[in-house]
């Protein structure tokens, strides 16, 4: 009925819930594509923010006009236009004339033009300035009228991020329309709330966010807005937890003395912190609640062996234990290491991988049903559909920041709601990870291994190379090993592989022949990676080349060095990540930065690396020196994905808002009281959007 409405021009009321059909013009081919930016609904779209703004500027004279700058200026056309045909594409040029100098315009695939722009036709135009043979042009400028212009002078205009066959303009005028007929009244968020934090209204929000007449409104807009999407988030955590964490396990577990055993065989002490965690976990799983817990600590820490005390431990009840990790390699290394340390104790392991044989595959799916496989170790593939589980009571992810929510929810999915622990390396603040895990427990392992040595760090730049080449061949003379990260390549994985082939050729004649080099990088199949993998953790591969690749979670403590070629190009974090490849043994290690930028904020940055071992205290200094950018990769999780909010800038409202989400959470977590109707819903479609 409602195209009906729309097609007589009758009054209707829109919904937030509507598809976005029925917003004047747009048609199901533009429906398409703002499917690819997923957005689907009138809501989708009004919480479509905008990326930046762009501020209008006063016209200036031509003679003004700097190459690399955007500009607005107001021409006479001199000369007939021009309109060409290239490949395909039709070029209309027509030169423009101020007093002060002339600027040549051109559009692409707008033929039309020709029937508007003739000689003598006075234009106001806004474009990006270029220099092309000795003359200025504007391309694709946009038209405006003096009307639009005057309109737009000192405002800052919204712009969107758009995909190929939307353009900004095409979304501006669709939440133009959705703003003005949206009834945009009646706030979700109580006003007591609103009045404390000093939150501008829904409506006002919404309306000033897209079309702000100022900074200041619009960062009136933003602090709503992020504070809504924290708000909301802290609120869906806290319902999670009280809802499900609260309840009892069907998994209720005995200790066991096996693990006491397990530690007893170990060659090494578990540190204190190590211990004061197994304690933490022993009580969960004897505790008789659905244990949902983070075990956080930095890199080398030695979070796997309090994995494999938990899955000893479960086993040792009657269930199945299942550790997912990212990669294949690491699946593979856990698979080893847990059926080394745990075939003593009778504990049958298996691993399930993607790159596995459908013959494998199905025999592991058997093993795992039958419960002949005490615990399996895998990627994804162990939350495919055909994985049926017996008395899985337990589930370990590794580095949970590279799985989404929803990831964990299916895996949550197969057992009758097992019990959690999620490992990460991930160093943010105590503080912010007990908002930002609000349905987790939290541990931290605070504290290395005494018996490691701090690793030796150095930043070098081209003239140490010759010393560092010699250095590796010293380790390997040893009986170590080495890692060297190649240069990055951002263009593709193709151009990547290729580029650690040539690097490692190159490598391999700087080195003496009994020296042996391997690389590894995204292009290789899994099976390929693997046999890499195991023959460098054998110690059969003395260097190996890789790309980021190795980043996650590997484990070959016999690997003394890390070298890191262009290392200003990596984040302060994921350096430390890859430095925490080494260092994970009884040997000295050393981590050797490579680096050409002259740049003091550069020199700066890795400095920081060069004085700390430390990811806490590394992440905290990256983020006063760099702002928080993609920092923890947090922003890959798709748990912390807010379309606004940042967790490290808006730390304060983040604190704010997880506070007002505790207020109403202790009188009516369900937020049964009439007053949160609308709250209710609002945090209902939210968690939709995050957890299904
Ligand atoms: N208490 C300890 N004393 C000495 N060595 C230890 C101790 N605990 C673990 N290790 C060893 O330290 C190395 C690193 O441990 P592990 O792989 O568990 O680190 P991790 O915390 O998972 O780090 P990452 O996040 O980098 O994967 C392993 O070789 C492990 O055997």
């Amino acid at each position: 009925m409602k195209t009906d409405l729309k097609s007589e021009g009758m009054e209707q009321t829109m919904e937030r819930k509507d598809s976005i059909s029925v917003i004047k013009g747009i048609g199901e081919k533009t429906q398409k594509l703002f499917a690819k930016l997923d957005i689907f609904t009138v809501e989708d779209l009004i919480e479509h923010y905008p990326r930046g703004y762009d501020e209008y500027e006063e016209i200036i004279p031509v003679g003004q006009l700097v190459s690399g700058t955007i500009a607005t200026i107001e021409v006479s056309i001199v000369a007939n236009p021009q309109l060409k045909k290239v490949r395909g594409l039709t070029i209309f040029t027509c030169r423009g004339r101020d007093y002060s100098g002339d600027v040549m315009l051109t559009w692409f695939n707008m033929p039309f033009l020709k029937n508007t722009i003739r000689i003598g036709t006075r234009l106001i135009v806004r474009g990006a300035v270029t220099r092309k043979n000795q003359s200025l042009v504007m391309e694709q400028p946009k038209l405006l009228s003096k009307e639009e212009y005057v309109n737009c002078l000192h405002t800052l205009q919204p712009v969107y991020s758009l995909t190929k066959g939307l353009s900004n303009h095409m979304v501006t005028k669709a939440i133009q329309t959705a703003v003005k007929e949206l009834d945009l009244t009646g706030d979700y968020l109580p006003s007591e709330i609103r009045k404390k934090y000093k939150l501008v209204d829904y409506k006002s929000a919404i309306k000033r966010i897209h079309f702000p007449t100022d900074k200041h409104t619009m960062l009136e807009a933003r602090k709503r807005i992020v504070f809504d999407e924290f708000f909301l988030f802290s609120l869906a955590m806290m319902q999670i937890k009280k809802t499900k964490n609260n309840k009892k396990s069907r998994y209720q577990m005995d200790l066991s003395e096996d693990c006491d055993q397990l530690i007893e065989n170990l060659p090494y002490d578990l540190t204190n912190a190590q211990k004061k965690v197994w304690q933490e976990i022993k009580a969960d799983l004897t505790g008789g609640m659905i244990a949902n817990r983070l075990i956080q600590g930095d890199v080398g820490s030695g979070k796997t062996i309090i994995a494999a005390l938990a899955l000893l431990m479960t086993v040792k009840n009657g269930y199945q234990g299942a550790i997912m990790v990212p990669t294949e390699v690491l699946a593979k290394q856990h698979y080893e290491s847990l059926t080394k340390e745990l075939s003593v104790f009778g504990v049958h392991c298996i691993l399930l991988v993607g790159s596995m044989t459908a013959k494998e595959k199905r025999e592991a799916y058997k093993k795992i049903q039958t419960h002949e496989a005490d615990i399996i170790v895998g990627t994804h593939a162990l939350i495919q559909e055909k994985v049926v589980y017996d008395k899985l009571a337990l589930v370990v992810t590794d580095e949970q920041h590279r799985f989404g929510v929803k990831q964990r929810e299916t895996f949550l999915s197969k057992g009758e709601n097992p019990h959690v622990l999620v490992m990460s390396a991930t160093p943010i603040p105590r503080t912010l990870a007990i908002i930002l895990y609000g349905d987790l427990d939290l541990s931290v392992i605070d504290e290395l291994p005494a018996t490691r040595l701090p690793i030796k760090n150095c930043v070098v730049n081209e003239s140490y190379r010759p010393n560092a080449y010699r250095f590796i061949e010293k380790e390997i003379k040893k009986g170590r090993q080495a890692y060297v990260i190649c240069p990055m390549v951002e263009e593709s994985e193709t151009m990547e592989a290729e580029n650690v082939i040539d690097y490692t050729e190159k490598l391999k004649q700087n080195l003496p022949p009994f020296i042996v080099v391997e690389y590894l990088h995204g292009k290789m199949k899994a099976k390929e990676k693997n046999e890499i993998m195991e023959r460098f953790v054998r110690g059969e591969i003395h260097v190996l080349v890789s790309t980021t690749v190795v980043e996650v979670g590997v484990n070959v403590p016999n690997a003394t060095i890390m070298m890191i070629e262009n290392a200003e190009r990596f984040g302060l974090a994921q350096l430390h990540q890859l430095r925490g490849r080494v260092g994970r043994g009884e040997y000295q290690s050393y981590c050797i930065l490579f680096s050409n930028a002259e740049k003091k904020e550069t020199k700066e940055r890795l400095d920081i690396l060069n004085h700390s071992n430390d990811g806490f205290y590394i992440a905290s200094e990256d983020l006063k020196l760099r702002g928080p950018g993609d920092l923890f990769g947090i922003r890959q999780s798709g748990m912390l994905e807010f379309k606004m909010a940042d967790v490290f800038n808006d730390a304060e409202i983040l604190k704010d808002a997880s506070e007002a989400a505790k207020e109403i959470a202790k009188k009516d977590v369900r937020l049964m009281l009439k007053k949160y109707v609308a709250l209710k819903e609002k945090l209902h479609l939210y968690a939709e959007d995050i957890y299904l």
